[in-house]
């Protein structure tokens, strides 16, 4: 996951490959929830890993069920099976609404005192709908906080009282359906003798939710009826018993991003777009209905049972004007995918969308007119029309050729062509969805890079979201961003580069590393290291058993992380160094580095020789005293005795070879920065590689919050 402030997504072009993707976050809670108010063991089986689903296990575990993580994405839960939960407890629910509402209404029903709070936009989330229909069946529950909103208060330390189901419960369902779904899971245990009736008021919302909760009841031992989606039976005689192990299907919602990819982006040659393995045209959550809107849009969609195989079909896409009631979640995919359209998308029927983790309309509108589009909001609807002129100067038709592996692919839309489109920042409201479906713009065909702000969001369902994207896409080799800091030796290069690339985001390739494990490789070997081995020692070179893992590298199967960091490897490594046919044997594992997002790349040519076309080169150097005693102290530190002296002519020797070396000396590169460190802390040196950065990007700094 990036827990980085910002995720610079650079251009991209082409899509390829496969994707696995996380278990249902609408599916993982109800299941878990079932399986804790059931008798016996349910093994979870590819339950999604998030925020939301932590914070339900968290609960579960407060209020008294056996819950065993220790199985990876299989999870065990012993329910409480007619038990009383724990209690006194005091339950966060973060910003989980599938947590909140259903969980209110099964302690309601099963007795204890419970006070259940959430992060601030929880306590902004309405849930007064719920609590009205618990309050006509008899229970006592107090706000804490404003009225109608979490947090709240379950006031049954003497037991449920006596509950009135004689006459059917009333429950809103237009202002969201995890009231009625709450009901719906929580009633069953008090239909042990009589049968239960809910009647919806007003229009039901999101009914393919409510379609998944029945289907699941269902594998727990409830068989509710309905009538017209209004009126609801949970017959007598109901009794909650574990399936024994239940698989969660991957979610469709998550599925939504990747399916838009697959219309948006060309395909890599000799690839039919992306292919998503979990879930299956005959899914059983609401919002695969999504394929339909963006089969409508242009996406050429197949499938079976468990995959989803999405290529690029009309292009640009066409725009469309849904109702997009049954697909709430998803359809925020769609206001991305209509910044590629040919006219003017509408989106109708997403009220829902502003009681959500964020004003949702609010949100997409503001950040879609960041990036050039004109956008229209009512209170239940979203008109986009995307930036001019992308929707007249499309990309190549249906059928025309992909970028092919020698010329590099283009730009989703048209090559050249003048573009509305607008370089931008996009605040993510803490809303996991707003952050996923804003990374569909980066296939601008301006080319423009696009920022995600606070890209960790996405851990409410996806957290590994990025990730994800990326081992799908491709992008033209310079199009992805490279910082090289070189510099002599102890110059703090490897420290600066390392952090700068983790506030980043970015890979971080420590190119002396090369040269320290050939060195190694070549003495372990028993040649020496001078130029009577060289094409040897470039052949080992070439195909190195190098991987770096955790912070460990490996050479084969050897962990060498310690032994190439003595000053004696230092010094073997800047003899091998020298030997031309070792450095061009070592340029191409070091380009392999160059992967999505970027990369800071850290030695003594990265800047002149390695990447040349970087766009930010620094040299990072400090006066040789100062150098010696920093690497004195990262000695000592580490439990080596050593002299300032003796450490101090070592690094002047190994700079003077390093610096008249017949092939790629060390020097700063013609175009570098260059930053004497020598009076600077780590932070201050990484904070001006850092403002150098950002003055070469094209959006301004986010305001904080
Ligand atoms: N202002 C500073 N900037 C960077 N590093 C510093 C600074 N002050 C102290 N140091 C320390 O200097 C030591 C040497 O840093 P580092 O190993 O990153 O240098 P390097 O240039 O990568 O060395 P080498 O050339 O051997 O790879 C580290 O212990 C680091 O913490
Ligand atoms: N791009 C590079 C990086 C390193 N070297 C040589 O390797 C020696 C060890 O490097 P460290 O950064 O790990 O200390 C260094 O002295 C150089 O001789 C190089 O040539 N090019």
């Amino acid at each position: 996951m990036y827990s980085t402030a910002f995720l610079d997504l650079p251009p991209m072009q082409a899509v390829s490959g496969e994707v696995h993707l996380p278990g249902s976050k609408s599916i993982s809670n109800r299941v878990l929830l079932l399986a804790a108010l059931s008798r016996g063991t349910t093994t979870v089986h590819d339950l999604l890993a998030s925020d939301d689903t932590r914070v339900m296990l968290d609960a579960l575990r407060q209020i008294g069920c056996v819950v065993d993580e220790t199985g990876g994405s299989t999870v065990c839960i012993t329910g409480l099976g007619g038990r009383a939960p724990l209690s006194p407890a005091k339950l966060f629910m973060g910003n989980a609404g599938t947590a909140m509402r259903p969980l209110t209404a099964a302690l309601a029903l099963l007795g204890g005192e419970f006070e259940l709070s959430g992060v601030p936009r929880m306590h902004e989330r309405p849930i007064g709908d719920l609590v009205d229909a618990l309050r006509q069946l008899g229970c006592q529950i107090d706000y804490l906080g404003n009225d109608g909103y979490p947090p709240l208060r379950i006031a049954h330390a003497q037991g449920v009282p006596a509950l009135a189901l004689s006459a059917p419960i009333r429950v809103r369902g237009d202002v969201s359906s995890q009231f009625l779904t709450a009901l719906l899971m929580a009633l069953p245990l008090a239909a042990a003798t009589q049968a239960v009736v809910i009647e919806v008021v007003g229009e039901l919302i999101s009914k393919p939710y409510i379609a998944i909760t029945l289907q699941l009841l269902a594998r727990f031992g409830i068989v509710v009826e309905h009538q017209n989606w209004q009126r609801f039976t949970i017959p007598a005689g109901s009794k909650y018993q574990s399936p024994g192990s239940i698989h969660v299907e991957a979610d469709a919602s998550s599925a939504s991003y990747f399916i838009a990819l697959g219309a948006i982006a060309s395909s890599a040659t000799g690839e039919k777009g992306i292919k998503i393995q979990g879930i299956g045209l005959d899914s059983i959550q609401g919002d695969i209905r999504f394929v339909e809107a963006a089969r409508a849009m242009g996406a050429v969609v197949t499938g079976g049972a468990n995959w989803l195989q999405i290529e690029r079909g009309a292009w640009p896409l066409q725009a469309i004007d849904l109702d997009c009631n049954h697909i709430p979640d998803a359809a925020m995919t769609l206001a991305v995918m209509a910044l590629y359209a040919n006219g003017t998308t509408t989106l109708r029927n997403i009220a829902s969308w502003r009681v959500k983790e964020t004003d949702r309309i609010a949100a997409m509108a503001t950040e879609l007119r960041k990036l050039g589009a004109t956008v229209e909001e009512g209170a239940d609807f979203i008109r986009i029309t995307p930036p001019a002129a992308s929707t007249s100067t499309a990309g190549p038709p249906q059928g025309a050729s992909a970028p092919s592996e020698d010329s590099e692919p283009r730009a989703a839309g048209s090559v050249g062509a003048p573009s509305g489109w607008k370089p931008a920042s996009i605040h993510t409201y803490d809303d996991h969805r707003v952050a996923m479906c804003f990374s569909l713009a980066a296939f601008n065909p301006a080319g423009l890079p696009v920022r995600i702000e606070d890209p960790k969001c996405v851990a409410k369902t996806f957290p590994d979201y990025f990730e994800a994207l990326f081992s799908v896409t491709q992008t033209a080799t310079d199009h992805i961003p490279v910082i090289c800091i070189d510099g002599p030796t102890a110059s703090g290069k490897g420290t600066v580069a390392a952090a700068v690339a983790q506030r980043l985001g970015y890979r971080f390739l420590d190119s002396g590393a090369m040269y320290r494990i050939t060195a190694l490789a070549a003495l372990r070997a028993g040649l020496a290291i001078d130029e009577g081995h060289e094409a040897r020692i470039a052949a080992m070179a070439q195909n190195l058993p190098v991987r770096f893992e955790g912070g460990k590298v490996l050479l084969g199967g050897d962990d060498v992380t310690d032994a190439i960091r003595t000053e004696e490897a230092g010094m073997n490594a800047s003899r091998v160094s020298a030997l031309p046919s070792v450095r061009t044997a070592l340029v191409q594992l070091q380009h392999s580095f160059r992967r999505l997002p970027g990369l800071v790349a850290d030695g003594r040519d990265m800047g002149t020789v390695i990447f040349p076309d970087a766009p930010l080169k620094v040299y990072l150097t400090a006066s040789a005293a100062c150098r010696a005693e920093r690497r004195h102290k990262q000695l000592i530190s580490k439990g080596f005795s050593a002299s300032i002296e003796d450490l101090r002519a070592d690094l002047e020797a190994r700079d003077a070879r390093d610096s008249t070396r017949s092939v790629a000396p060390l020097k700063p590169a013609q175009d570098a920065l260059v930053l004497d460190n020598s009076t600077l802390t780590i932070d201050e040196a990484v904070n001006q590689v850092l403002a150098w950065w950002q003055e070469r990007q094209p959006f301004a700094v986010s305001a904080p919050g």
